[in-house]
C-alpha cells in the first residue's frame, strides 16, 4: 500500500449508494449492483451473458452482445513504426511520488503521519458518514435551477432543507418547463411543412418487430457472424433499420446511445454485399466517423460480425500508416472504414483509389459530421460519390434539420426514429452536483472526493480541455488513482493504449476530452463524470451515454454551475423524476482535498517541468532519426510524386473557427 493510501481513508462504496437513494429505491439498486458487478465478473472473463434479456423501454440488457472490440491489431502497427518511445508521465510521476516518498522519510514524516491519523480516525468515528447521511439523501434539483434568495453560509449544506423543500424545488423546475413547453409548441408551420416534402412519408416503411435475427431472413453467414458476437435478437433501431436499408433506401436513423445502431446499418450493408458481382472488385460502400477510434471501433465491429463471409474492410483514418493503407486500397476492399480527413488525402493522392463505384455512404454520429466545420470535407467526399448511392445516417442525436441534410444530398430518405430526440438512455440515473459561482475553484476537489470516496473504478471523467485532461491525471497520479487520458495531445499510438488499458481494468480512469464521447462502447463503465458540462445539450447525451448502454444501468455524475443552468433544465426535462438526482459532497470532504491538492501544487509542476524536458530530448532524438532517415533513404523519398492537400493550415484553420462559431452561436440560441 503506498503513502496515498494510507493518507486518505475510504468509505465503503455501497454504503455511500444506499445513503444517496430514497427508501424504497434503495435495496433495487443494491441488488442491481451486485447484478451489474456479476456482469462485469463474467465480462472479464470474456463469458457471454445471456441471463438478461432486451426490452425495448429498456427493462433489462440485451441479450447476448459482450464482445469486446478490438484495438490491439491496429496498436501493435503503431507501435512498430515509433521511431523514439515516447515520454511516459506514468514513470515521470512514479519518480515524483518516490521521491516525496524519500522526503517523508526524514524529518517530517512522524508528523505528518500524526495528523493523517487524526484525519482517519476522525472519518471512521462515523462523522463523515452520518454527515454524508444527511446530505446525499437529500434528492432535488438544487444544481442551479432555482436561484436561491438566502446567501447560505459557508459549509452550509442543501440537505439542510427538508425534503419536502427539495421537493417544492422540483416542482418549480418542472412548472417552468410546462412554461417553455407552451412557447416550443408554436411550431413553425413552413418547417413542418418543408420536413413533410423532404422525407418519405412514415406510413409507406414497413414496421414490423422482429424477435430474433433468424426471423429477419437475413443469410447464414450473417445469422452465423451475429450468433458469433452473441446478437440473438434486433434492438428497436435494428428492428426498424434492417428491412428498410436492404429495400436501398436513404435513411435518417436516431435511437438512444448504446442501442445498437453500428449493427443497424453494418448488418443490411454486409447482407446486400453478399449479393455482390465477384469478377470485378471494387470498394462499394464507405463508412464515415468523426473520430479516429470510432473508426477503428465500427472497422472491429464490421470485421467480426463478417467473420462467416469473404467480405474485404479497410480501415482507414489518420494517425496510421499512409502507405500500407495505400496498399490496402490498391486491393479495391469492399468497404472502407474512414475518417473524413484521411479519406479525402487518399481520394486525391492514392493512385487506383477513389469513390466512384460507391453504392452504400454510411455517416456514424452525422449530426457532429453535418456541423459547419465539417461542412467542406463532407462536400468533398458527397462529391467524389455516384449521386446514385444509398446514404444512411445516424446518432442519437440525429437532426432532422432539412437545410444541413440537403448537403448530403439525399434522396426522400425515411426518417426512422426510436426515441424521442434528445433523450438519455432509460436505466441512466443523471445526479448532479451544484458548484455555486464563488465555488468554482472546487471542482478540482470536488472530483477527488467523488472519485476516492465513491466511484472507484470504471469511471470515465470529460473534461473542456486537453490541458484540464492532462494536469487532472498527473494530480490522480500523484493521490495513488490509477488513470489514463485520452485526448488529442496524445499519439494514435498513446490513444488506443489509454482506450485498452482502461478496457482491460488496468486502470480505474478514464480522463478524457470529448474525443471519446461519442459511440465509444467500452463494456462495464459504471460512472460518467462531467468535470464541466459540455456546452451543447446532444454533448452532454453523448457523455452520459458511454455507461448504461445496451439496457444496462448505468449513473453520471455532473458537476453544474451557474452558468449551465439552462442545460440542466433540458436534463430535468428530457427524463423520468428518478432518472435525476442531486448530489451533495459534504463541505469538509471539500475542504480535505483542497488542502490536499494545495499540498501537491509544486510536484505537480514539477512533474510537468519533468515531462516539458523529456519531451525536448525526444524530439530532437526524433529530428536526429528523420534527418538520417532523409539522408538514407533521399532518393526514394524525392522520388515519389508531390502530395497535394484539401485544405492546408489556413484552410483547416478556418473550417475549424466557422465550426467554433456555429458551435457558440447555437448554444446561444
Ligand atoms: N442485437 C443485439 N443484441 C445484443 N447486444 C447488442 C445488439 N446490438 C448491439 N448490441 C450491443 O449493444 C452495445 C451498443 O451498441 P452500439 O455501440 O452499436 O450502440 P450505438 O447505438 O451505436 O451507441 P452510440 O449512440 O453511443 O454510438 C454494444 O456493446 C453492442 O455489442
Amino acid at each position: 500500500m503506498s503513502d496515498f493510501d494510507d493518507f486518505i481513508g475510504t468509505i465503503d462504496d455501497n454504503v455511500q449508494i444506499v445513503e444517496e437513494l430514497s427508501e424504497e429505491e434503495a435495496p433495487v439498486v443494491k441488488n442491481k449492483n451486485k447484478k451489474a458487478k456479476k456482469a462485469v465478473k463474467k465480462n472479464t472473463n470474456g463469458d457471454m451473458d445471456n441471463s438478461f434479456s432486451f426490452s425495448i423501454e429498456g427493462g433489462g440488457a440485451m441479450k447476448g452482445g459482450n464482445m469486446d472490440w478490438d484495438f490491439t491489431t491496429t496498436r501493435e502497427i503503431l507501435k512498430a513504426q515509433t521511431l523514439v518511445p515516447r515520454t511516459n508521465i506514468d514513470d515521470i510521476i512514479a519518480k515524483k511520488l518516490k521521491e516525496e516518498r524519500n522526503l517523508k522519510k526524514g524529518k517530517k514524516r512522524k508528523a505528518v503521519e500524526e495528523t493523517e491519523e487524526a484525519d482517519v480516525d476522525k472519518e471512521n468515528a462515523g462523522d463523515l458518514i452520518s454527515d454524508n447521511d444527511e446530505d446525499v439523501a437529500a434528492d432535488g434539483f438544487g444544481g442551479g435551477v432555482i436561484e436561491d434568495d438566502d446567501d447560505e453560509s459557508e459549509g452550509e449544506s442543501d440537505s439542510d432543507k427538508s425534503s419536502s423543500e427539495s421537493e417544492d424545488e422540483e416542482d418549480n423546475v418542472q412548472q417552468h418547463d410546462m412554461d417553455s413547453d407552451e412557447d416550443e409548441e408554436e411550431k413553425n408551420e413552413f418547417e413542418i411543412e418543408r420536413k413533410k416534402a423532404y422525407f418519405a412519408p412514415e406510413t409507406d416503411q414497413p414496421a414490423m418487430t422482429y424477435e430474433s435475427f433468424a426471423a429477419m431472413n437475413l443469410s447464414r453467414p450473417i445469422q452465423k457472424g451475429l450468433a458469433q458476437v452473441g446478437f440473438v435478437a434486433p434492438t428497436a433501431i435494428q428492428c426498424k433499420t434492417i428491412p428498410v436499408a436492404l429495400l436501398g433506401k436513404d435513411i435518417c436513423g436516431g435511437a438512444v446511445t448504446g442501442s445498437g445502431k453500428t449493427a443497424a446499418f453494418v448488418v443490411p450493408i454486409l447482407e446486400r454485399l453478399l449479393y455482390r458481382p465477384r469478377q470485378n472488385a471494387s470498394t462499394r460502400v464507405l463508412i464515415l466517423c468523426p473520430t479516429r477510434e470510432l473508426a477503428v471501433q465500427v472497422h472491429s465491429v464490421a470485421v467480426k460480425l463478417a467473420s462467416f463471409t469473404d467480405i474485404q474492410f479497410c480501415l482507414c483514418v489518420g494517425g496510421l500508416s499512409v502507405k500500407s493503407q495505400e496498399m490496402e486500397l490498391k486491393q479495391k476492399p469492399d468497404v472502407v472504414v474512414a475518417t473524413p480527413g484521411r479519406l479525402i488525402d487518399h481520394v486525391r493522392n492514392s493512385p487506383s483509389f477513389n469513390l466512384e463505384s460507391c453504392e452504400i455512404l454510411v455517416m456514424d454520429e452525422a449530426d457532429r459530421m453535418l456541423e459547419d466545420g465539417f461542412a467542406d470535407e463532407l462536400g468533398e467526399i458527397v462529391k467524389s460519390c455516384p449521386k446514385s448511392r444509398q446514404t444512411m445516417l445516424f446518432s442519437a442525436t440525429m437532426t432532422d434539420n432539412v437545410d444541413q441534410l440537403i448537403r448530403m444530398s439525399l434522396q426522400r430518405p425515411v426518417r426512422l426514429m426510436i426515441d424521442p430526440s434528445n433523450q438519455a438512455a432509460s436505466k441512466l440515473i443523471q445526479e448532479f452536483v451544484r458548484i455555486r459561482a464563488h465555488k468554482e475553484g472546487d471542482r478540482p476537489a470536488v472530483l477527488l472526493a467523488l472519485c476516492k470516496k465513491t466511484f472507484k473504478r470504471k469511471c470515465i471523467v470529460f473534461f473542456r480541455s486537453k490541458a484540464a485532461a492532462h494536469q487532472m491525471k498527473i494530480v490522480f497520479g500523484l493521490c495513488g488513482l490509477s488513470s489514463a487520458e485520452l485526448h488529442g495531445n496524445l499519439s494514435q499510438e498513446q490513444r488506443l493504449e489509454a482506450l485498452e488499458k482502461f478496457r482491460d481494468g488496468e486502470v480505474d480512469y478514464l480522463l478524457a476530452t470529448d474525443l471519446a464521447s461519442r459511440g465509444l462502447d467500452i463494456k462495464g463503465i459504471e460512472v460518467v463524470i462531467n468535470f464541466n458540462m459540455p456546452q451543447q445539450f446532444s454533448q452532454y447525451l453523448h457523455r452520459v451515454g458511454r455507461t448504461a448502454r445496451a439496457g444496462r444501468n448505468g449513473r453520471s455524475v455532473t458537476l453544474i454551475g451557474e452558468a449551465d443552468r439552462k442545460l440542466l433544465k433540458m436534463a430535468v426535462k428530457s427524463s423520468t423524476k428518478t432518472q435525476v438526482k442531486h448530489r451533495v459532497v459534504p463541505a469538509e470532504l471539500i475542504v480535505k482535498y483542497k488542502t490536499k491538492l494545495e499540498a501537491i501544487t509544486e510536484q505537480v509542476k514539477d512533474v510537468m517541468k519533468q515531462e516539458k524536458e523529456d519531451k525536448a530530448i525526444r524530439q530532437a532524438e526524433m529530428e536526429l532519426k528523420k534527418s538520417e532517415n532523409m539522408l538514407n533513404h533521399a532518393n526514394e523519398i524525392y522520388s515519389r510524386p508531390a502530395r497535394t492537400w484539401f485544405q492546408n493550415d489556413k484552410d483547416k484553420k478556418k473550417s475549424k473557427d466557422v465550426g467554433k462559431t456555429a458551435y457558440k452561436a447555437m448554444f446561444k440560441r
